[in-house]
């Protein structure tokens, strides 16, 4: 697939900074680094700089998204993600970053912090009606398709075999609860 072309310019707080790049072949997010050095400490947040502005073609977005690395190791997330880039935006791209971990969270300038995915964007346009087709779910929603009550449970030749755990017989916890 040929690239699309992004118009980058390099703001003076970038200055010596890598511009966004692919890491491997097959990376489908370019690594954005930081224009600046600080700590975010735990539970707070951080719009971090990053030192380019860019001019997206229109009919286009670009996404920002967080490391896998550093939510996994740090609790270190883009907290609005995906991140939207506007293609009229002609502002300093920043990444807001959240600290979900324990423990302060150092940032050094050039440090890699996220990630940019170049997307279509697909426009639409709202048409208002008095009232809406109707469907199998209707309005239900938000879990209502789960299994949570006895009615729900699989009948007897539906049921694992003796010794087979089920996903839904088991407490899900997460670490620390
Ligand atoms: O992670 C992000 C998200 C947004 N932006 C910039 C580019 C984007 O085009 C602009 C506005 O973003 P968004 O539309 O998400 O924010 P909003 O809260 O709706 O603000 P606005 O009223 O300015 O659109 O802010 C970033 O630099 N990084």
């Amino acid at each position: 697939m040929t690239p699309i072309e992004i118009a980058i310019q390099r703001l003076p707080n970038g200055g010596g900074l890598p511009l966004p790049a692919y890491a491997s072949d097959g990376a489908a997010g370019m690594d954005v680094v930081a224009a600046e050095t600080l700590t975010i400490r735990p539970g707070t947040r951080h719009a971090v700089a990053t030192g380019f502005a860019i001019a997206i073609p229109a009919g286009y977005e670009v996404q920002v998204r967080p490391r896998s690395g550093l939510a996994l190791k740090h609790g270190i997330t883009c907290l609005n993600t995906p991140g939207t880039i506007d293609s009229d935006y002609r502002g300093e791209v920043k990444v807001i970053l959240a600290n979900l971990g324990d423990d302060n969270f150092e940032i050094r300038r050039g440090d890699r912090i996220a990630q940019l995915v170049p997307a279509p964007v697909q426009r639409a346009a709202f048409v208002e009606i008095a009232s809406l087709d109707e469907t199998a779910r209707g309005a239900g929603g938000f879990g209502s398709t789960g299994v949570t009550s006895e009615a729900a449970e699989p009948a007897e030749d539906e049921a694992e075999p003796a010794g087979v755990a089920s996903l839904s017989a088991m407490p899900l916890r997460r670490p620390g609860e």
